[in-house]
């Protein structure tokens, strides 16, 4: 019998969890699971989840062994994989951090702007906890595949204080941009190579080929005219949620006035930032959107599941996201080398960018880690963007390990989405309070 796994979802209590089960056990026979652990800090959350996880294993893997714990020595021990996906705070504090900013005319969001250095102040020594647990129970070759956001925070923080850390931070967005963009092609999205640079949430494909082929300039034309929203009869993207097709949409506005590369979508916050505020509704943003969405229907589902022993599943299978950290995590475990966007250290992959920069680029993912494509010099608009992030990302990282209220205020001060130095001391004040439970201190 091939080799089976011992894999660790952190965060099961996620609303994701279930897609991401399915996902694994639609590749039951590549990468066979022995045992599934959900570990969570909130365990009515997670039991509640894990009736649904129950029933994905029944319907596409019985002979998983499945186990719910909020222990970490019963989660962690001999474990091969560890899927890290925690919302330090819950929704309750996404919304903070969504709604104090827009009190200011600021974004409000999840990863991006103060909501998302706030994040970042909750996240990083949960995360460090986590790595922790794994150097002392975990196997000796574990691997943490990390989705957990803000992924960018994370990652530089993780390099800083794990630099051993066997830690691989992902993001799905590209991946999703890319099933756009095959829906778009009309072409089947493992078959897109991209070629990209940027940080996390804050960069651009600079060309898309379908196998051989450069089909970079006539995606461009279509981007321009529609965003990356596919034509109507070819994808499940229809679907979403309004203001995802909003962002999918607005990609065209980004390519219109920035025409060298297709953008992530992120970079809506930063370039349009006043537009996005003027659209915002200041009292409901995307974090009570998701309350009232995903996260009702999952515990919905739960309750229904329980009450009658009836229930659709399909509505909680992620597509790429489910699909896109096990492709990452199947590399790492059979050394298959496969070239995924993930973080990795700079270290001159982007030739005019600090070594030190966690860059998001193409890597060839072996089972001792990602190996850096070198993507070489970038143009100076994109150069100066992304330098003046990353030196904002690291002084938050800094101001969490320091306890530094000053380079947090550079930080704040230092984000795209901020205007002045007098609004970023305003949100940072206001968040500080909101956020006592949960940052280090500040002085
Ligand atoms: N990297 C990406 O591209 C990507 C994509 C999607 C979601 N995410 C991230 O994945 C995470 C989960 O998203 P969600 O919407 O499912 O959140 P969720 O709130 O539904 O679930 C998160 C779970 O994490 C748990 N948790 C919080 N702190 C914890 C800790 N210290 N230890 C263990 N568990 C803890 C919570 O109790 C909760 O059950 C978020 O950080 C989200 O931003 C990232
Ligand atoms: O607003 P949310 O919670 O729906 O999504 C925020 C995340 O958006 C990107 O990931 C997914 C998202 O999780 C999924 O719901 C769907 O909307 O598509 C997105 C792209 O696949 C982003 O990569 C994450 O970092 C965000 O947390
Ligand atoms: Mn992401």
């Amino acid at each position: 019998m091939n080799k089976t796994f011992k894999l660790v979802i952190v965060g099961g209590g996620s609303t994701y969890t279930p897609g991401i089960v399915k996902s694994l056990l639609d590749q039951k026979d590549q990468f066979k699971l022995s045992e599934l652990r959900l570990y969570d800090n909130f365990k009515e959350r997670q039991d509640k989840v894990g009736v649904l996880v129950k029933k994905v294993i029944e319907m596409f893997d019985p002979e998983v062994k499945l186990v719910l714990t909020t222990d970490p020595e019963e989660a962690f021990t001999d474990a091969d994989f560890i899927f890290a996906q925690m919302r330090v705070g819950l929704y309750h504090m996404r919304e903070l951090d969504e709604k104090i900013p827009l009190k200011y005319d600021v974004v409000g969001q999840e990863t991006c702007g103060p909501g998302g250095l706030a994040y970042g102040l909750r996240t990083i020594n949960p995360m460090v906890e986590i790595i922790d647990y794994c150097e002392k129970y975990a196997s000796k070759d574990y691997w943490i595949v990390n989705y957990s956001n803000p992924a960018a925070i994370v990652a530089k923080a993780m390099h800083k204080l794990r630099p051993n850390a066997r830690i691989l931070n992902i993001c799905d967005m590209p991946v999703a941009i890319m099933r756009n963009m095959s829906n778009i092609l009309d072409c089947d999205r493992k078959d897109i190579v991209p070629d990209y640079f940027g940080l996390n949430h804050f960069g651009w494909f600079t060309k898309i080929r379908v196998g051989e082929e450069d089909r970079t300039e006539e995606l461009k034309d279509y981007v321009r005219e529609h965003g990356y929203m596919p034509p109507d009869d070819r994808s499940e993207v229809r679907h979403n949620d309004a203001s995802w097709k909003h962002t999918f949409d607005n990609a065209k506005n980004l390519m219109r006035m920035f025409p060298d590369y297709l953008p992530n979508t992120y970079m809506q916050y930063y370039l349009l930032g006043d537009e996005i505020v003027k659209h915002s509704d200041k009292n409901y943003t995307r974090a009570n959107e998701v309350m009232d969405g995903r996260e009702k229907r999952i515990f919905q589902a739960a309750e229904q599941y329980e009450t009658t022993g009836e229930i659709d599943m399909t509505p909680f299978f992620t597509g790429v996201h489910g699909e896109f950290i096990v492709e990452v995590a199947m590399s790492l475990a059979f050394n298959l080398k496969k070239r995924h966007l993930v973080m990795v250290m700079n270290n001159g992959a982007v030739k005019n960018l600090p070594d030190d920069a966690m860059v998001e680029i193409p890597c060839y993912i072996t089972k001792e880690g990602p190996e850096a494509t070198r993507v070489g010099e970038i143009p100076t608009f994109f150069k100066g963007m992304i330098e003046q992030q990353e030196a904002c990302e690291k002084l938050i990282v800094e101001a969490a390990i320091e306890g530094s209220y000053d380079k947090a205020l550079a930080a704040f001060t230092l984000n795209k989405t901020i205007p002045s130095a007098m609004v970023a001391k305003q949100i940072l004040d206001e968040m500080i309070e909101a956020n006592k439970d949960y940052w280090p201190e500040l002085k």
